[in-house]
């Protein structure tokens, strides 16, 4: 193959992550020509209903899948936390590149932590997860919906729409927008979306010779821990609606995983921890899945799932 064409979102986010994507391939490979194919999805178009309501977040996958699908792209490229737990049949993962920073961060012009935020302080963020957490840590704060990209949000923070905002660490960098963090909200306090922080490549099942270009790309470490996040939410029933949250981390050889689940509504929450061998990292999502469910999980799930619409991040 001679060139490889990336279907891409047109966010500023998106954009950066597919162009870091193709220089990665480039690099990794002397002489092969890379492409960017920018299109518009319809979970982008769309920003006055959320994203529940018009179908989720597969919504940002289906167009570039069926670009790849006609042919007109090899490839497309993701932030895996917004890649539902089960993929499209026919189409596969060759590379998860290395996990920048997973952590979300704490964004505000006038307050530098959540602590700090006044009695009844307007806190955006359409995520149940982040929802979740901040109700739990301040039952005073009023949560308001916040949808858009990443350069949207910080506008509408700065229009004095809200107090603060949360958003993903990861996003704010890639964008050089480092300066907007005022606080990163750290594990095992603060959990992040499962696989947050990492970029995933997307392809045709039967392109091996995309799969092997990308292959190159692909960081085992990172692989292990967002196996075991997403094995954890799957095995959860986890799609944008729930709010569940995951964090693993490899200690050497040993896999370690936080996992908690959340009630949008009241700020309760479980959480579980579990401790287990770096090759098997799904075995430890479904264990602590089930510590979760052990716990109360079931019903929280249960009630995101009625609860009308909310999306993670
Ligand atoms: N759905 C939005 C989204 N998807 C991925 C990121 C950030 C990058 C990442 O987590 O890899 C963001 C922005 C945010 O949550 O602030």
């Amino acid at each position: 193959m001679k060139t490889l064409r990336i279907a891409t979102r047109k966010s500023p986010l998106a954009l950066w992550q597919s162009e870091h994507v193709a220089d990665r391939l480039r690099a990794a490979h002397p002489g092969l020509t890379v492409t960017l194919v920018p299109m518009s999805t319809r979970g982008d178009e769309v920003l006055d209903r959320s994203l529940a309501a018009i179908g989720g977040k597969g919504l940002f996958l289906k167009e570039l899948e069926l670009a790849m699908q006609r042919g007109e792209a090899d490839c497309a490229v993701h932030s895996l936390k917004d890649v539902p737990m089960e993929l499209d049949p026919g189409f596969a993962l060759p590379a998860v590149l290395e996990r920048a920073d997973y952590a979300d961060a704490f964004v505000s012009n006038h307050h530098d932590g959540i602590e700090n935020l006044p009695p009844g302080a307007r806190v955006g963020t359409s995520s149940l997860r982040r929802q979740a957490q901040l109700r739990a840590l301040r039952p005073d704060l009023q949560l308001q919906d916040l949808r858009g990209n990443v350069n949207t949000r910080l506008a509408k923070l700065d229009a004095g729409d809200y107090d603060a905002i949360v958003l993903a660490c990861a996003g704010l960098q890639r964008l050089g927008l480092d300066a907007r963090i005022r606080r990163r909200l750290e594990a095992p306090h603060w959990l992040p979306a499962p696989a947050q922080g990492a970029i995933a490549v997307e392809c045709r099942e039967d392109d091996a010779a995309t799969r092997a270009l990308c292959a190159a790309l692909d960081h085992a470490a990172t692989r292990t821990c967002v196996e075991a996040e997403r094995a954890m939410n799957r095995s959860l029933h986890g799609s944008c609606h729930v709010p569940v949250a995951a964090y693993a981390w490899l200690d050497g050889e040993h896999l370690r995983l936080d996992g908690q689940v959340g009630s949008a509504g009241d700020g309760r929450s479980v959480r579980a921890h579990g401790e287990g061998r770096g090759d098997a990292p799904q075995c430890l999502g479904i264990e602590v899945a089930g510590r979760l469910l052990e716990q109360g999980a079931g019903e929280f799930i249960a009630a995101s799932l009625q609860g009308g619409p909310g999306e993670d991040d």
